[in-house]
This record gives C-alpha cells, sequence and structure tokens, in this order.
C-alpha cells in the first residue's frame, strides 16, 4: 500500500500540470495550505497503556449516515479532469470503504449516474450533496430536489467562499476554466444549459433558514472557524459543521483547522457533530482531530491522488491505507473507539 505522498507523486506524473496546480494549489503565499499540516505535525500524541484495546471498532455515525470510519471524502471539484471515470470512481470507492462522499456542486458527472455508480457496490450509499446556495433561488431549489431525489442523504453548504479564493498558480497557469469536453452537470437548468456556479457573497444566517424550510435532508455548514459562527450555526439548527478553510484555497493566512478546532468544539460544546477537514495525511492526524473535538475528518487532495494514480484502486488505496493506519493509532494510544480519544492525549 502506497502513502499518500507517494500516491500524489504517482499522481502529479500522470496530471497534466496546470491540473497538477489546480489540485495541489492554494490562495495566495499558500501560508494557509501548509498550516494546516503543519498544525499536525506540531501536536505529538502522548499515549496511554493497559487498556484492553484488543477489540477495535473505528465506525462513527454522522448525520443519520453511518461511517465504517472516522474519515470521509470532503467534496472536490472536476474529479474527471484526474480519471476518465472521475466521480463514478470515487462514488464506487467510496461505498467499497463504508464511508460518505460528499459530492461537490462542481462535479463532473451527473449525480443520478454517481448514486447509482454507488450502488452497484452497497444498496444504499451514503453519499451527500455540497452545494454553493445560487442567488437564483428557484434553480438553487431545483439542483438540492434533483439531488435530493436522486438519493442524496444530506446537504453541505459550503459558506467560507463569499467570494472566490485567489489561486495564483491557476493565474499563472491560465487554468480559468474547464476544458470544453467537460462540464459541471448538477448545474444543468430545465433547459439544459450548464449554469457557472456563483460564489454567494450576499449570503446570511437567514439563508440558512431558508434552506431548512424547502428540504428535510439533514443540513451540514463547511467552512466554519470562528466560535461565535459555531454557536450561531447551533442555533441555527444545523446537524453538523465541518471546520474547514476549503484546503487553504479562500483566505490565505486563515487560522489551520488544527488551531481552530479546540474553540470550536468548546463553542459547540457536544450539540452537534464536527467534521474537520485540511491537511489530513495520516491515522495519526485523524487521531489528533479526534482526541481535539472532532467526530471524522474529510480528506480532500489525498483522494485526488488516489483518483489520478488508479482510479477507484487508487481511491481505495488511499482510504484503507489511512484505515490500517487509524486503527494502528488507536491501538497504540489505548483507545478502542472514538470515545477512547481524548484531549490528554494530544500536546
Ligand atoms: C481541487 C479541490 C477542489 C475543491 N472543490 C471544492 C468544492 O467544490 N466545494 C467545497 O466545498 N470544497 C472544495 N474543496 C475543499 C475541500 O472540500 C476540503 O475542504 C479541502 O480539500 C481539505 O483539505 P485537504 O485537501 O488538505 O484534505 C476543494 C479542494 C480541492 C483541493
Ligand atoms: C467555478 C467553479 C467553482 C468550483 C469551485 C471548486 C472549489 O471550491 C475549489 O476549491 O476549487
Amino acid at each position: 500500500m502506497r502513502t499518500i505522498a507517494e500516491l500524489e507523486t504517482a499522481a502529479r506524473r500522470r496530471l497534466a500540470p496546470a491540473h497538477y496546480d489546480f489540485y495541489a494549489g492554494g490562495a495566495g503565499e499558500e501560508e494557509t495550505l501548509r498550516a494546516n499540516e503543519e498544525a499536525f505535525r506540531r501536536r505529538v500524541l502522548v499515549p496511554r497503556v493497559l487498556r484492553n484495546v484488543g477489540k477495535r471498532d473505528l465506525a462513527v455515525e454522522l448525520a443519520g449516515s453511518p461511517l465504517s470510519m472516522p474519515v470521509l471524502l470532503s467534496p472536490t471539484a472536476f474529479h474527471r479532469l484526474a480519471h476518465p471515470d472521475g466521480e463514478l470512481a470515487t462514488a464506487r470507492a467510496a461505498a467499497r470503504a463504508g464511508t460518505v462522499l460528499v459530492v461537490s456542486m462542481a462535479a463532473t458527472t451527473a449525480i443520478e449516474d454517481i448514486v447509482a455508480a454507488a450502488r452497484e457496490v452497497t444498496d444504499d450509499p451514503a453519499l451527500w450533496f455540497q452545494l454553493y446556495l445560487q442567488p437564483d433561488r428557484e434553480f438553487t431549489k431545483a439542483v438540492i430536489c434533483r439531488a435530493e431525489r436522486a438519493g442524496v442523504k444530506a446537504l453541505v453548504v459550503t459558506v467560507d467562499s463569499a467570494v472566490f479564493g485567489k489561486r495564483e498558480r491557476d493565474h499563472r497557469n491560465g487554468f480559468l476554466d474547464l476544458p470544453p469536453e467537460l462540464s459541471v452537470e448538477n448545474m444543468r437548468d430545465d433547459t439544459g444549459r450548464v449554469r457557472d456556479i456563483e460564489m454567494p457573497a450576499e449570503l446570511t444566517w437567514t439563508d440558512v433558514e431558508w434552506l431548512r424550510t424547502i428540504s428535510g435532508l439533514p443540513i451540514l455548514l463547511k467552512g466554519i472557524l470562528h466560535p461565535s459562527d459555531a454557536r450561531l450555526a447551533v442555533e441555527a439548527g444545523v446537524s453538523g459543521l465541518v471546520v474547514s478553510n476549503h484546503g487553504g484555497r479562500q483566505l490565505d493566512s486563515a487560522v489551520s483547522t488544527m488551531d481552530a478546532l479546540p474553540a470550536v468544539a468548546s463553542a459547540v460544546d457536544g450539540a452537534i457533530p464536527l467534521i474537520l477537514d485540511g491537511g489530513v495525511r495520516r491515522g495519526t492526524d485523524v487521531v489528533k482531530a479526534l482526541a481535539l473535538g472532532a467526530s471524522a475528518v474529510g480528506i480532500g487532495r489525498p483522494a485526488l491522488w488516489g483518483l489520478a494514480a488508479a482510479g477507484t484502486e487508487g481511491v481505495t488505496e488511499v482510504l484503507e491505507g489511512l484505515r490500517e493506519e487509524v486503527d494502528r493509532a488507536f491501538a497504540l494510544c489505548g483507545a478502542a473507539d472514538p470515545a477512547g480519544l481524548t484531549a490528554e492525549l494530544v500536546r
């Protein structure tokens, strides 16, 4: 089994340089991109022993979806740039691993086809749908209804993108749009035209309330870093939060997610589950995030590296590699299950 770093090297060899940069890059100086990984390296584990970890259970439940381990696939755009099977391959791998794939609104495959691919593997796959609320509310509603009809189990609203982050690698490479043979298939309107995704600068908490009136699905907010926003999210009745800085692709110089997590966890005080993403590359990273208050972590780039390197098999390699590392780290920290991971394990 290759490490995520090795899969990134393999992916880089296969990808067009501008596409590799689109996936790998962050905003501005890429300070936040680097900070996410560094925040894990800065923290060390202080393990407990003699705790009978002979039988270990990594499973968690989030917003009504069961996960076989506390690792899910965060939404990432444009999988067909990485591999011809695109999101179909990612969905098969997630279903095989028994975990959630959050399908991006910027997926290059129709949601109905993604769900069908996952259903080839398991009858009841856990697919969630990420969205940027669009200024045209009727269209937003139509996209949500379509995703619901297809069988998604939750909605993840990205709230860290009032405007698009400036990814300087993309500007240097002139990579500002998809190649003509690909499109964001879930942005087709009833005339068949594919609409551009607009970044929602005018969103407020009222829009979250509106969303709750039009969909009965669990709603999670992605891109929360401030404890005051976490408290407002609990008041708004959402089913979970993703502590995320969009993998360093939006506000450069934003706090790393691991540095943000303790204050958010304390603000939420267990009321709703927290998912952390950004910089998770090793099983020990997962253990650190869980010990400091996350219920699960999301991975973005690692799945893209697996996908580009070897399609479904590559994403499976990433997920099963992480599962093995997480299980080993649980045992060596003296935890038989996620509840056994507490803040005293991390310094
Ligand atoms: C290439 C790429 C595309 C992304 N597309 C989306 C997206 O469409 N919607 C979204 O909410 N987040 C998107 N993200 C952010 C991820 O969901 C996630 O927050 C981030 O990748 C986590 O950091 P990591 O890549 O270090 O694991 C994207 C990230 C990358 C790298
Ligand atoms: C104009 C398409 C928007 C795609 C957004 C994808 C994304 O969030 C990213 O980080 O990239």
